[in-house]
C-alpha cells in the first residue's frame, strides 16, 4: 500500500490553507494526503462564480470575514472555526463521480459511528434529516484528485444566511450560482457532548483508515512556496473577485430628493459602463459622475474615492454620498 500522510493546519488562515492544498496537490505527486484544517470567518466562493453576487459585502465588512476564491467548482460556503475542512489528495481513479461518494464516505460513516444517521445528497452534499450539514467538491490536476468538503460541527448558522444572503434579482451574469439549501450543525444531532477536537480526531481516524500513516511534515522550502501561493493567489483582489464573468447590476433607491437608478455592467472586477438614471432634476449632466466610475473597481471604498471632490447635489439634488454608492453598490 502507498503511503498515506496526514497534516492538521494549525493556521485558520484560509488564504494560507487553501494555498498549503493547492501546494499538496500540485507538488506531491505519489500517495494519499489527508489535511484537516479550520478557518477564522471565511467564505469560500467556487471557482466559477461571481464573488459580489455571491455575498453579503457589508455584512462580510461589518464582521470583518475573509473572502477568498478556491480553485473548485460549486458554490459559496461560510466558514468559522466551529467548521471543520479536510482535503484528501489521491491518485485519480477515472470516474469522478463515483470517486465523490467513495472520497465522502469516511465522514459518513464518522457521523454514523456518533448515532448520526447521515447520507451522501444527489448534488455532493452530506445531509441529516434533509438538512445539509457538509458540501464537497473536488478539482483533477494531472493524475491526481483532490477532494474537499467543509463540515458543519457547531458553526454560526445565522452568519451562514446572513453573509450568503444577496438579491440575485439585480445581476444578470452566466456565473455559476450557488444552491442554497437548509443547514444544520452536527452537534445538534447528538445525544452527548462532543468537542471539535474529539470530531477531528474520529474524522482523521476513517479518513487515514489505517495504522499505517505517516504525518506529513513540511519543510523550509514547502513553507516558501506556500506562502508564495498564498500572497500571489489567495491574498489578490484579481483572483478572489476580479477573475470575474462580465455582469450587469441594476439597482434602485428612494432618497429626500427623489429615486436613483444604477445600470452598471462590470467587467473582470472594474466598472465597465455606469448609467445613472432618475426623476431628478439636475442642474449638471450626469455623464461627468458616470465618467468618473469608469474603470474604477465595483468596491465600495473605491467608489467612495471615485466621487471624492464630487458635489453630488449639484447632479441629483439632496442626496448623501453614501446614497449614491449604496445604490451603485447594491449594498443594503
Ligand atoms: N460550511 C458549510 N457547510 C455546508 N454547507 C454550507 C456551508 N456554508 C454554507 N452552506 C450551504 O451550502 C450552500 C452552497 O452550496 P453549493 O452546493 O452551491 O456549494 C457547496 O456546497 C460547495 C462546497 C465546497 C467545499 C469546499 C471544501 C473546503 S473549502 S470549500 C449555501 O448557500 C448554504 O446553504
Amino acid at each position: 500500500m502507498k503511503n498515506r500522510y496526514l497534516y492538521i493546519s494549525e493556521v485558520t488562515d484560509a488564504t494560507h490553507n487553501l494555498a498549503l492544498e493547492e501546494y499538496a496537490l500540485t507538488h506531491f505527486s505519489e500517495g494519499t494526503i489527508i489535511l484537516l484544517w479550520q478557518n477564522a470567518k471565511t467564505i469560500v466562493v467556487g471557482r466559477h462564480q461571481n464573488t459580489m453576487e455571491e455575498i453579503n459585502q457589508k455584512y462580510v465588512d461589518d464582521h470583518k470575514i475573509t473572502v477568498v476564491r478556491r480553485m473548485t467548482g460549486g458554490g459559496a460556503v461560510y466558514h468559522d472555526l466551529g467548521n471543520l475542512n479536510y482535503s484528501i489528495i489521491t491518485d485519480n481513479k477515472g470516474d469522478e463521480t463515483s470517486q465523490m461518494k467513495h472520497l465522502a464516505a469516511p465522514l459518513i460513516d464518522t457521523l454514523r459511528q456518533m448515532g448520526i444517521d447521515a447520507e451522501f445528497s444527489g448534488r455532493n452534499d452530506v445531509v441529516v434529516d434533509g438538512k445539509k450539514v457538509s458540501g464537497t467538491a473536488q478539482r483533477l490536476y494531472k493524475n491526481r484528485i483532490l477532494h474537499h468538503g467543509c463540515i458543519l460541527f457547531d458553526a454560526d448558522l445565522s452568519a451562514v444566511s446572513h453573509c450568503l444572503n444577496v438579491d440575485q434579482a439585480k445581476f444578470k451574469s452566466k456565473a455559476v450560482k450557488s444552491v442554497k439549501s437548509r443547514v444544520a450543525n452536527i452537534v445538534d444531532f447528538l445525544d452527548c457532548k462532543v468537542s471539535m477536537e474529539e470530531f477531528k480526531g474520529r474524522l482523521s481516524d476513517n479518513l487515514i483508515a489505517s495504522k499505517n500513516y505517516q504525518y506529513l511534515v513540511l519543510n523550509e522550502t514547502d513553507y516558501a512556496n506556500i506562502s508564495e501561493i498564498k500572497i500571489s493567489r489567495y491574498q489578490n483582489w484579481n483572483w478572489n473577485y476580479g477573475e470575474a464573468m462580465a455582469t450587469s447590476i441594476y439597482n434602485k433607491v428612494r432618497y429626500v430628493g427623489g429615486k436613483l437608478e444604477a445600470n452598471v455592467d462590470v467587467k473582470e472586477g472594474k466598472i465597465a459602463r455606469c448609467k445613472l438614471l432618475g426623476d431628478f432634476m439636475a442642474r449638471c449632466s450626469v455623464a461627468e459622475v458616470e465618467r468618473r466610475l469608469q474603470g474604477c473597481r465595483y468596491v465600495y471604498e473605491d467608489i467612495v474615492e471615485a466621487l471624492n471632490g464630487c458635489h453630488l447635489s449639484d447632479y441629483f439634488g439632496q442626496i448623501t454620498k453614501e446614497e449614491v454608492v449604496a445604490c451603485i453598490c447594491c449594498r443594503e
